[in-house]
């Protein structure tokens, strides 16, 4: 069956990194056909034009066709997989509460377009900063849908923290298992060393201390400001490399012995308040998230993943004071 994948934003830098992944079935398998829905704002459907364009010119053979528009209802309309990457960023003089409110405008009408007009099997990927309050947003929209398909991307800081310490190990990436981003996305996340395992053994006891809350933990935190501050621009290619590896892995399953992490509706687990949208360690099973139980947490990681989630309360504090959820 050809599946409809809808992607908000398609006309900016991380829709131009994901849509040929797409299309060339790295999202969904090599035996899924997909058809893209390309939702814009007017000014750049244009824009989104010349990608489909491009798209046809690389005459995938999986992808059975482009839609492409500038309305919510239309984009969703029957769309399977829905990655939300279009948001507004914050512009100078912007306080927290204007961010919260414009991208209220956007995820708001967009969850309800899903909640109308998607397929009864949608999952949603928020992408689009502040990602896990926009996907509380969007998931508060569509009532009827189940809440555990809201989802938010922290798969780019569960890569970047697999990245960082398989180069102070100097091993492959493939060798560390059961990496752990709690919390936000954004510089309070928690990567967790605590329960990641290195050829079998526990990373945290494999490195220094001081390396691992002086080096490790801000570097994985604030790696998105330090691409934006050596490229001039956001990160692009790895955020659309990590939107395809959690919807990948959402539908397909993640490894036996392993997990991953993603942003999901907290059930309470860990002492995250039920409802937000936080990371947790995370399997797939049979196409659905569940949370890895039976984690000790000691007092080092405990405070760490605390404050992310305070944060976190803070900000849907904050979007249900503007009535946006
Ligand atoms: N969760 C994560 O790990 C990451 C999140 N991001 C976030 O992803 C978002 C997109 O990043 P880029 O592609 O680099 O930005 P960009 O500015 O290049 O593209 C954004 C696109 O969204 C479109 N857009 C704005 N409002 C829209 C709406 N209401 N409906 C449909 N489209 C709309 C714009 O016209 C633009 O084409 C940003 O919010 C960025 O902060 C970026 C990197 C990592
Ligand atoms: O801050 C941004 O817009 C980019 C971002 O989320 C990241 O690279 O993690």
């Amino acid at each position: 069956m050809t599946v409809k994948v809808t992607v908000t934003g398609a006309a900016g830098q991380i829709g131009y990194a994901l849509l040929f992944r797409i299309a060339s079935g790295q999202l969904l398998g090599a035996d899924t056909p997909v058809k893209l829905s390309l939702l814009e704002i007017p000014q750049a459907v244009k824009s989104a034009e010349g990608t489909a364009m491009e798209l046809d010119d690389c005459a995938f053979p999986l992808l059975r066709g482009i839609e492409i528009s500038d309305d919510p209802a239309k984009a969703f309309d029957g769309a399977n997989v829905a990655l939300l990457v279009g948001a507004r960023p914050r512009t100078k003089g912007m306080e927290r509460g204007d961010l919260l409110e414009a991208n209220g405008g956007i995820f708001g009408p967009q969850g309800k377009a899903i909640n109308d007009h998607a397929a009864d099997d949608i999952r949603v990927l928020v992408v689009g900063n502040p990602a896990n309050t926009n996907a509380l947003i969007a998931q508060s929209a569509a009532p009827d849908v189940p809440a555990e398909r809201f989802t938010a991307m922290t798969r780019l800081d569960h890569n970047r923290a697999l990245s960082q310490l398989a180069a102070k190990l100097n091993v492959p990436v493939a060798e560390i298992k059961k990496m752990t981003i709690w919390g936000n996305h954004s510089a309070t996340q928690y990567p967790d060393l605590f329960h990641a395992e290195v050829g079998g053994k526990i990373a945290a006891e494999q490195v220094e201390q001081e390396w691992l809350r002086d080096t490790f933990i801000p570097t994985v935190a604030k790696r998105g400001a330090a691409i934006i501050e050596a490229r001039g621009a956001s990160s692009a290619a790895s955020a659309a490399n990590a939107a395809i590896d959690h919807v990948h892995d959402w539908v397909n399953g993640t490894p036996e012995g392993d997990w991953t992490s993603a942003a999901i509706p907290s059930d309470g687990s860990y002492g995250v308040p039920e409802g937000l949208i936080s990371s947790f360690p995370v399997v797939s099973r049979n196409g659905r998230w569940e949370i890895v139980q039976g984690l000790e947490i000691d007092a080092f990681s405990r405070e760490r993943i605390d404050a992310s989630v305070g944060e976190l309360v803070e900000e849907r504090d904050a979007v249900r004071a503007l009535g946006l959820i």
